[in-house]
């Protein structure tokens, strides 16, 4: 299996790098722009989003975004595919997902979560560790399902939507574009672009309009 280039060397690195190993593929090293970033779990940092043209020139031709924020995590799969990389998904053997279900490039479905059937995950989408896709739902680009949240049968994550640690979306409902809904709260209404919802049932955070 060719190596991966992972880019990002922080937390969600870690489940990436581990992700790729469970599934069989080397990982070439990292790339990070921070000062204080460095190796991690043996795989040795390469150097920063400047290198990706020297890196694909050296014959590296898949990358993973190891990125958390979905913004960040679009904006730097733009720059690999400029430069020339492919985004294969990232698919831990031990998460759960439906044959019937589709995956676009970069995808990440991390271990134990479950993606159910004719589940639709846009390009760079993430499901983290232990959560739970239903049936029919569809994220689109970088949405995030954090740890442990669920959405019920038929749910819409719109683009870059943030679904945190815990939290629970009733069926059929949309989450829209850049709204974030806060770790434990329970969904139970339409949430606006934008919005950012937190509690059971959730409500605006403090401190939003
Ligand atoms: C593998 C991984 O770790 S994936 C992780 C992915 N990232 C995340 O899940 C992080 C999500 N972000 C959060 O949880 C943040 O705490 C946020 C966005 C909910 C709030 O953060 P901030 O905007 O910095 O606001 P802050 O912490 O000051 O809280 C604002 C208000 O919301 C309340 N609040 C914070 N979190 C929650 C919550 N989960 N449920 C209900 N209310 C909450 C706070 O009590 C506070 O209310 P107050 O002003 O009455 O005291």
């Amino acid at each position: 299996m060719k190596p991966v280039l992972v880019i990002g060397a922080g937390g969600h690195a870690l489940v990436v790098i581990e992700a790729l190993r469970a599934m069989g593929r080397p990982v070439a090293g990292l790339l990070d722009d921070r000062p204080d970033a460095g190796p991690l779990l043996g795989c040795p940092l390469l150097g920063r989003q400047d290198d990706l043209a020297r890196l694909r020139g050296s014959g590296l031709a898949e990358a993973a975004i190891a990125i958390g924020d979905n913004a960040t995590r679009l904006r730097l799969a733009e720059a690999c595919r400029a430069a020339g990389y492919a985004l294969p998904p990232v698919l831990h053997p031990a998460a759960f997902l439906s044959p019937s279900a589709s995956l676009a490039e970069g995808v990440q479905v991390m271990a134990r979560a479950v993606v159910g059937p004719l589940a639709v995950l846009g390009r760079l989408a993430l499901v983290n560790t232990g959560a739970i896709v239903e049936h029919q739902c569809r994220l689109a680009e970088g949405a995030h399902l954090g740890p442990g949240a669920v959405l019920c049968g038929g749910v819409t994550l719109g683009a870059r939507a943030l679904v945190a640690a815990g939290a629970v979306v009733r069926p059929g409902l949309v989450v829209g574009a850049d709204a974030l809904v806060a770790p434990g709260a329970a969904v139970a209404a339409q949430v606006a672009e934008g919005a950012r919802l937190g509690g059971v049932p959730a409500r605006p955070l403090p401190g939003t309009a």
